[in-house]
């Protein structure tokens, strides 16, 4: 399974546009009317990621993400189009998020993910998921391929993804 650097379909990444004045600045992070008719957030959640650790790569059966990066920290996010009925099957794109470059990466199921923090600071990152986390009361299961845990994933080897704990 070969990948090759090219543009994958229906991932939309948004630089945040600043309003900068003398008390700080505000961005938007999502509004509806700009998102596609396909993607409706339903939850939120934030995560810090120490400098150097990468979190994924995971993929979703149902789920679609967008994750958000304001800092601190910067973050490379690469992804994999893992749809085999997809226009853009097989490629894959490195995108620079993060306090540098503050903005959000619409991704669609099926399209592989992971970032990993290359800054000497932690990283945070918000992601809001179009489906909430384990369902309703957080009665079903996890709906996530952990791809780090397969030694023989084509997507990216590195140790230290796989988390601990079981
Ligand atoms: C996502 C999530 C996690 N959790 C709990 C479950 C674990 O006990 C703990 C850490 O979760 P996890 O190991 O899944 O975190 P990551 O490995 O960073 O994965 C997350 O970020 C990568 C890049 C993804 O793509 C995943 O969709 C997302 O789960 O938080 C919750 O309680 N609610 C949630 O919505």
């Amino acid at each position: 399974m070969e990948f090759k650097k090219g543009p994958i379909e229906g991932v939309m990444i948004t630089p945040f546009k600043k309003f900068v004045d003398e008390r700080g600045w505000l961005a938007e992070i999502f509004r509806h009317d700009d998102l596609p008719a396909w993607f409706r957030p339903e939850m939120s959640y934030v995560s810090v990621t120490k400098p150097g650790v990468l979190r994924g790569p995971h993929e979703h059966v149902d789920q679609a993400d967008l994750f958000c990066w304001v800092g601190p920290g910067d973050f490379k996010l690469t992804l994999w189009d893992n749809r085999p009925d997809s226009p853009t099957y097989l490629n894959r794109m490195e995108v620079a998020m993060g306090v540098n470059n503050p903005g959000s990466a619409i991704i669609p199921k099926g399209v592989v993910h992971c970032y990993r923090c290359i800054s000497a600071e932690p990283g945070l990152v918000i992601n809001c998921p179009d489906r909430l986390f384990m369902g309703k009361g957080k009665a079903e299961p996890i709906d996530e391929i952990r791809h780090e845990d397969d030694p023989e994933n084509p997507f990216v080897k590195d140790e230290r993804a796989r988390r601990v704990h079981a």
